[in-house]
This record gives structure tokens, sequence and C-alpha cells, in this order.
């Protein structure tokens, strides 16, 4: 199925926001939603932009820019990740807000969608000065996040521990009554400080199972089944690590330092161990073949998985790539013209709003943990996560047949029903 160019003219700009906006206005023109509910939906609701001062390790002080787009809310409180790194600005986190909101109506959370972060790169700064460059960006954040607000959560470059730094310094805002009913302000936590088991793994572990659905829906087993990852992070090292259990082989690996090869195959736990003693870096690895980074995306296999930044796949490398499935762990991975490319051939596509929603899933089992005071156990967490995976998986697959769609277009389809459906409701739009 190839997407058709949306009715609208919008001017065309590159990037993530032009893409997110494509993909809604295409699904929009199929629903034929509303006019006063797309009018709604194609804006953000608010958009901060902070710069604040951060004391360096050498006595400098150094002004950094901080973004927070929350988008809708319609569904409940904003929820979506904070992402360290250079390419962050206003409109990435305007596109990544909105894959948010799309992302959390469709797995039927009560949340909405936001996106935030810092423009900076990480590795050029140390522990010390990440956690002061965090702890200032929060306070400048102030009451614009909060439990019932907007709930960040860990994406490009930030972990559990950025997220306790934000807990920690956000309590200390707060009165001593209101310290002990906060933890739900952030997900992603360490366990120690109120995270919820399996959120570490939540994101990789829903990109595995939706590659399970996909082989299962095909008549596929996925023992032998080779595949290739971009990206060697959280998502990247999860996905990979629960593919390999299920018997796949990991035939290439990239991240930012580098590109790696091996037919036979890449031991995942070895990886992840080097990776780990190399400040997350893969290159170097001496159990696989360094190749041309130009190289990675028309790898021969079967199953890709980009899990690093947006955009990746282009018109230029489509026509490349081999294999019968790609994943979208990252979010907005695929560009539209590479899209149409790639469905024109009859690749599959599991749609990053559906692939990658394990995280935010897990995001609400943490977050209904800490309003609750609960503690789930590990088997508890993954179950409730395979559940609501399987549904939504089942609920697109089911929409893209019915509409004779492809799947992202199907998973758009009912994410924005669903927010349509509750301003109709609320007798906004009789
Ligand atoms: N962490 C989470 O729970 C979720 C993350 N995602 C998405 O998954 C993607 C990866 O996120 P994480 O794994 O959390 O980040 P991470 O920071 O743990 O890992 C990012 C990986 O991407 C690699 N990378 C960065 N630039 C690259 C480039 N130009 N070429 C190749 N590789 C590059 C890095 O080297 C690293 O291996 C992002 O698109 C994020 O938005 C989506 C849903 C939830
Ligand atoms: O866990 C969350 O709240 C959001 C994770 C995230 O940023 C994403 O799904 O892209």
């Amino acid at each position: 199925m190839v997407i058709k160019e949306p009715k609208s003219k919008k001017p065309v700009k590159q990037g993530m926001l032009d893409n997110v906006m494509r993909q809604f206005d295409h699904a929009a023109d199929l629903l034929e939603l509303n006019p006063n509910i797309r009018k709604i939906l194609e804006v953000t609701n608010n958009e901060l932009l902070v710069h604040f001062p951060v004391r360096m390790d050498d006595g400098t002080v150094k002004i950094f820019t901080g973004y927070r787009v929350q988008h809708n809310n319609a569904l409940g409180p904003y929820k979506g990740g904070l992402r360290y790194h250079p390419t962050v600005d206003i409109d990435a986190a305007k596109a990544l807000a909105m894959w948010m909101t799309w992302k959390t109506s469709l797995a039927g959370l009560p949340f909405g969608g936001a996106k935030g972060g810092i423009q900076l790169d990480p590795s050029r700064y140390s522990q010390e000065e990440l956690q002061r460059i965090t702890r200032r960006f929060t306070f400048a954040l102030g009451d614009n996040i909060g439990p019932e607000l907007d709930i960040p959560a860990p994406d490009v470059n930030t972990t559990a521990q950025t997220m306790a730094w934000i807990l920690d310094t956000y309590m200390s805002t707060k009165s001593p009554a209101e310290r002990s009913t906060n933890l739900h302000v952030v997900t992603g936590k360490p366990i120690g400080a109120g995270g919820s088991a399996g959120r570490d793994r939540a994101t990789g572990y829903g990109v595995y199972l939706t590659i399970k659905f996909w082989a299962e829906t095909r008549g596929h087993t996925l023992h032998g089944k080779t595949f290739a990852v971009q990206g060697f992070g959280n998502v990247g090292y999860w996905a990979s690590h629960f593919l390999e259990e299920e018997g796949g082989v990991l035939i290439g690996v990239q991240d930012a330092s580098g590109t790696l090869y091996r037919a036979e195959g890449i031991d995942v736990g070895e990886l992840a161990e080097y990776a780990r003693a190399n400040r997350g870096r893969i290159h170097g690895f001496s159990k696989a073949s360094p190749i041309d980074s130009g190289d990675f995306f028309g790898l021969d296999c079967d199953i890709l998985i980009p899990a690093a930044l947006g955009n990746q796949i282009t018109a230029k490398n489509a026509p490349d790539i081999k294999a019968s499935l790609i994943a979208e762990g990252a979010n907005g991975p695929t560009d539209v013209s590479a899209e149409a490319i790639l469905l024109e051939k009859q690749v599959d596509i599991i749609p990053d709003i559906l692939c990658n929603s394990g995280g935010v899933i897990g995001s609400y089992f943490e977050w209904l943990q800490n309003k609750n005071s609960e503690i789930w156990p590990m088997e508890e967490v993954m179950d409730r996560l395979e559940k609501k995976m399987r549904e939504s998986f089942n609920r697109v697959t089911a929409e893209a047949e019915e509409r004779q769609v492809d799947w992202r277009s199907a998973a758009f389809i009912i994410a924005i029903e669903r927010l349509a459906d509750a301003y109709t409701q609320r007798g906004i739009f009789p």
C-alpha cells in the first residue's frame, strides 16, 4: 500500500516534524476527520524553551537550552521522554511529542503526549556535570512537569540515573507532605528510587513481542531468523537480547561509534559486556568485522531494527533494503518517501507507535504502582505488558485488514479516532 501525498498544502520541511505531520495528515484524510478536531490535533498545546546556567568542572559557567513540548492532554497527563542530544530542538521536540500522543492513545493509556530534552552531546561532559545540568534543567522546568500534569521518562542518552536526579530535584522544591506522594513525577527510575521491575527492558521486550506476533501472523518461526539492529543502547540491546533468546541471529549492529558485521552471528551478551566497558560504544569489538556505515541498511537479513534516531531510512537507502520486516524501535526512523518505496517492495513495517510502545506501557505500570503504593513483581509486569502489546498488535492488523491500509495508517487511525471520540463525547463538537 503506497502512502499518498496528503491533501493539505503545507510547506514541506525536512526532518521529523514534516514526517509526523504527513503521517497524521494521511490518516486524518483516510478517516475524514472532523476539521475542528484536526485543527486541535495538528498543533501543540504548550512549548517550553528554557535557558539555564550550569557550573562546569573547570569552574566556568555554560548556558544550556532545554525543551519540553506538551502536544495534547485530552486523554490524561502529558507523557514522554527527555532526550540529551545535539539534534534536540523545538521542531524535534514537537515531532516526538506528537508521536507520543498517538502512541499513548493507541495503547489505550490514560496519557497524552509530550517530549523534550537538552541540546547537548553528553559524551563531552563528566557525570558530575551531567548531574548538575539535569538538576538545573529540572529546576527551570519547575511546575510545568508534575505527577498529574506531565511525566518525563528516559529517551536517547538519558537513563534511570537521570530520572533519579530529576525526581530528587523536583521533590526538593516541594513541601515535606508532598515529597512522599510525588514519586510518579518521572518514570523509568531506578528500582530503589521508586522504579518498576521491568521498565528497563520494557521497550526492547515490546519490540521483540511485536516481531514475534508478526512472525505468527506470517506463519514463520523466529528460530534462525537473521536481524540487524541500529542503536545498541537501551532499546537495541534489549530487543536483540530477547530475539537471540528466541533463536534469532544478530548479524549486524550499528551505533554512533561504528558498524559491525558477522554472517555467523554476534553474541549479544558479549557485545553488551564489551560496550559497557567501552562507554556504551561497540567500536573495536574484535569478534565481528567493522564495515562501512553506508552498507548497514542493505545487509542481507530477515529483520531490520532501527533503534537509534529519526529519519534513518530514506529514499536513498530504502531501495537497498533486503529485510522482509522493519521493526521500528526508534521514533520516526523511516521517512515518508522511504515508506512508500518499502511498501511497494512489500516490506512489512511495524510502526514506531506500536513497536516501541512497550516503554510507555511499562512507564504507565510504574506510575500506577507509585500512585497506589504498590510494588509488582517482574513476572506480573511482563505478563501485563505482553497482554497490552498483543491487544494493540491485533487491533492494528485487524484495522489494516478492514480498511485495506498499511499498518502505520491503521495505527494512526485507531489513535486519532480515540482522541476524536474524547473531544466529541465532551460535547465540544456536537
Ligand atoms: N528508552 C525508551 O524507553 C524508549 C526509546 N525509544 C526510542 O528508541 C530509540 C533509542 O532510544 P534508547 O535506546 O533509549 O537510547 P540510548 O541512548 O540508550 O541508545 C541510543 C543508541 O543509538 C546509537 N546512535 C546514536 N546516534 C546514532 C547514529 N547516528 N547512527 C547509529 N546509531 C546511533 C547510540 O550509539 C546508542 O547505541 C530512540 O529513537 C528513542 O526515542 C522509544 C520508546 C521508548
Ligand atoms: O516511558 C515513557 O513515558 C515514554 C518513553 C518515550 O519517550 C517514548 O515512548 O518515545
